[in-house]
């Protein structure tokens, strides 16, 4: 797994990753009721723009990405200087207010990612067959401390279509996965595409506390 999309990266192969903010991104995330420069996790990141985005709103973001080759090209098409530090598994380089961690998300541990108010899923859950899907949610609940929220985007391929990555997500398994530890709100759901036959979904979630 971790080897596949070591390869995707090296060669290429990164059709998933868009050129322009998401635009759901846009759209959402100021109505999330996201405090003012809380830092935003945004798990399995690739070299995604609309981290950019999140940290031009004043957040501290916090990509974790396998894959080395995505975080130099994020690092090389963006301005500022590099500082680069080891910290348990992983290779931290941060430019300006954006930090991004190579290693495995399931690494992270709750230490490490202290004063953490929320987060952004765009092609992450999707990303992870079923089995991993469950641990996922799990780790990301883990992660987060109460009353923190953010974006979720899935999405369901065209019937008939089982295929993956990218893995269909329906609401149901939303439902299933994150209700135990987060309010979930279906937000909205986009037009079915044409060529692929995705349509995504857009969530929000909050993370249940004690006694919520
Ligand atoms: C489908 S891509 C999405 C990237 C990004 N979220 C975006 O919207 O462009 C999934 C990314 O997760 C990375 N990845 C897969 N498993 C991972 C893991 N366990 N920990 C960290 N990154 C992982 C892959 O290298 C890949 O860049």
């Amino acid at each position: 797994m971790v080897e596949d999309w070591r390869q995707r990266w090296q060669q290429g192969r990164i059709g998933f990753h868009r050129e322009a903010v998401h635009p759901a991104l846009e759209r959402h995330w100021p109505g999330l009721g996201v405090d003012e420069g809380a830092k935003v996790l945004v798990p399995l990141c690739g070299k995604s723009l609309d981290m950019r985005w999140l940290a031009d709103r004043g957040h501290p973001v916090l990509g974790i990405e396998l894959a080395e080759e995505a975080i130099e090209q994020f690092l090389a098409e963006g301005a500022g200087e590099v500082s680069r530090y080891h910290h348990a598994h992983f290779a931290v380089s941060r430019q300006g207010n954006v930090e991004l961690w190579c290693g495995d998300f399931f690494h992270l541990h709750i230490d490490e990612a202290a004063e953490i108010g929320a987060f952004y899923d765009r092609a992450a859950l999707i990303a992870l067959p079923e089995a991993a899907r469950q641990r996922y949610a799990f780790h990301l609940a883990q992660l987060l401390p109460p009353g923190a929220r953010g974006l979720l985007i899935t999405l369901t391929r065209a019937p008939g279509d089982s295929g993956g990555p990218p893995y269909e997500v329906t609401a149901d398994e939303v439902h299933e996965r994150f209700s135990p530890n987060f309010e979930v709100t279906h937000l909205e759901d986009g037009e079915r595409e044409p060529g692929s036959g995705f349509r995504e979904s857009i969530w929000k979630l909050v993370r249940r506390g004690p006694g919520r």
